[in-house]
């Protein structure tokens, strides 16, 4: 998978030379392009922002910048007559507060595909008609990661491509752990344990001590229920 991001901080994302993603970029699992706004603008102070038509406060992010980076991501819009032939462009999401919820389920859906273009908003936001135009190019999202607010989309964007890139097979050394993981089956993860057996008065529930993975797994699954039941009602199956 490719993953392009587009921000006024780029150094925001050096964090994704760490770790299992950054495992992920050396072995070629994940190609990673970071691109400065600013690098895009044509003014002596690299301006990316200015007043909002129809007032208010803050400021709104131009379009022009936001057009000619992604241009150079995308590339010249192929001609109209190929069009129809042209393999599908990249999926171009902006964070937003306004978006659709970032679930597990995009999560995956978005990690089958080959290219993720993120387009990391400042200010009171990006000038609507970026998302507008770039709408006619190819396949847009509005994602938000929650409700709460946030000052940029570059954590939202963080967070997705932690989330995404985790799920590229190859990326997570035993994909059976991606299994059981809260959200991932509907429900809500159980509690782990590991050595010490005893600590501090608490004993790991003797169960796990068995040996008997039928009764294990029973157990498990009862706790998801009781977890999912008792902090997330709204993931139970309708069933249950
Ligand atoms: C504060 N300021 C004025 C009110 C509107 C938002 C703006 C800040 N801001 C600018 C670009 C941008 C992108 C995403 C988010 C964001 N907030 N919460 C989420 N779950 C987000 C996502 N994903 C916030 C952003």
């Amino acid at each position: 998978m490719r993953i392009d991001i587009v921000t006024i901080f780029p150094e925001f994302f050096d964090v994704l030379d760490l770790s299992l993603l950054g495992k992920a970029r050396q072995s070629g699992l994940i190609e990673l392009g970071v691109h400065n706004l600013r690098d895009h603008t044509h003014d002596r102070h690299r301006t990316v922002d200015d007043t909002p038509y129809g007032g208010g406060a803050g400021m709104v992010m131009k379009p022009e910048p936001w057009g000619d980076a992604l241009d150079a991501i995308f590339g010249e819009p192929a001609p109209v007559s190929s069009e129809a032939d042209a393999a599908p462009g990249p999926i171009l999401i902006f964070p937003s507060p306004a978006g659709e919820q970032f679930t597990q389920a995009m999560a995956r859906e978005l990690s089958e595909q080959p290219h993720l273009v993120f387009a990391c908003g400042r200010y009171e936001g990006i000038d609507q008609r970026v998302v507008d135009h770039f709408a006619t190019r190819g396949e847009v999202r509005l994602v938000s990661l929650g409700d709460y607010v946030l000052n940029g989309g570059e954590v939202a964007v963080m967070a997705m491509i932690e989330a995404v890139g985790r799920l590229i097979p190859g990326v997570v050394g035993n994909p059976e752990s991606l299994v059981e993981e809260s959200h991932e089956g509907g429900l809500l993860e159980y509690p782990s344990y590991t050595k010490p057996s005893s600590w501090r008065g608490l004993d790991v529930p003797p169960v796990l001590l068995s040996g008997n993975h039928g009764a294990i797994s029973a157990w498990r699954r009862a706790q998801q229920l009781e977890r999912t039941r008792r902090v997330r009602p709204d993931l139970l199956p309708p069933a249950v």
